[in-house]
């Protein structure tokens, strides 16, 4: 089990190109959360949702991992079976920076997800939603992420990590949205140290022992050192 848990938002990719969610020009400002990041919003309009999610998906490809998703792959092959990434991000740097054990809890632009059968697939740069799933040809395709009002993915060995953890450490994170913004209380509970690496203050940033404030590709390699 990981002695050393990791959790990491949108905070961690923004130096990657790839817009946040709640600073001044994120997501969350040009789009609808309710329209395009929950099942409702899907049901409603499912071209505006792919739309949004093929347009996330063409800016992750052009991206590239930061110095921070490099550190935290260092990190890893330095103590092998040591380190546990928990994201909320579903792009694909932390594995484009060589990093294995990461678990998306929010999903994977990546991927693509029946609604009907539940089977997944690598997902095209263009997903439609008449796309037939290739196990039982329903024409029910969404990605594979994790909207508001779902349960999210790996909970379960989630809370098993946090209960061996021995450091808790938050990267890029606003802390505003739940279950992720929980863990800290979970690891704290569990008798984790517990360390925040963010650009500015979170919403939790009580909860942590410690803050250091900064951008994530100077404070990561920093502390990865
Ligand atoms: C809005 C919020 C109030 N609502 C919720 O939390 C809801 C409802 C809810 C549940 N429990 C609650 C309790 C209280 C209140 C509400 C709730 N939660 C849910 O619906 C979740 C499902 C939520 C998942 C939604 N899907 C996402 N993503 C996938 C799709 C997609 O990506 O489109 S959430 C999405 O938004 C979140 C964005 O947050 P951050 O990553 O933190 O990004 P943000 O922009 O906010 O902040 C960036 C931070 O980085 C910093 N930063 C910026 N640049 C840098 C830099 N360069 N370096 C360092 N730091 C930097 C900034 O300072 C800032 O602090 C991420 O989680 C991301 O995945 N499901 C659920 O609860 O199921 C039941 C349950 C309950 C308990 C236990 C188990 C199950």
């Amino acid at each position: 089990m990981a002695r050393i848990v990791i959790l990491t938002g949108a905070g961690l990719s923004a130096e990657s190109g790839l817009g946040t969610f709640r600073d001044k020009d994120g997501l969350w400002t040009r789009y609808a959360l309710e329209d395009v990041a929950t099942p409702e919003g899907f049901a409603r309009d499912p071209a505006l949702v792919m739309a949004f999610y093929n347009a996330r998906r063409a800016n992750m490809v052009a991206a590239a991992p930061n110095a921070a998703h490099r550190a935290l792959a260092r990190l890893e092959a330095a103590r092998p079976g040591e380190i546990r990434i928990i994201t909320q991000n579903v792009d694909d740097l932390h594995e484009r920076a060589g990093s294995r054990a990461v678990w998306h809890m929010h999903g994977e632009l990546a991927r693509a997800r029946c609604a009907a059968c539940g089977a997944v697939w690598p997902a095209p740069a263009q997903m439609r939603p008449a796309d037939a799933c290739p196990d039982c040809a329903a024409a029910a395709t969404r990605p594979d992420v994790v909207w508001f009002g779902e349960y999210p993915y790996h909970m379960e060995a989630i809370w098993e990590a946090l209960r061996a953890a021995e450091l808790f450490v938050s990267i890029g994170t606003s802390g505003q949205v739940f279950p992720a913004a929980a863990l800290v209380q979970d690891a704290a509970r569990a008798g984790a140290e517990t360390l925040e690496l963010n650009l500015e203050p979170s919403e939790v940033s009580r909860d942590f022992e410690e803050t250091r404030l900064g951008p994530a590709t100077e404070l990561v390699p920093a502390w990865v050192a």
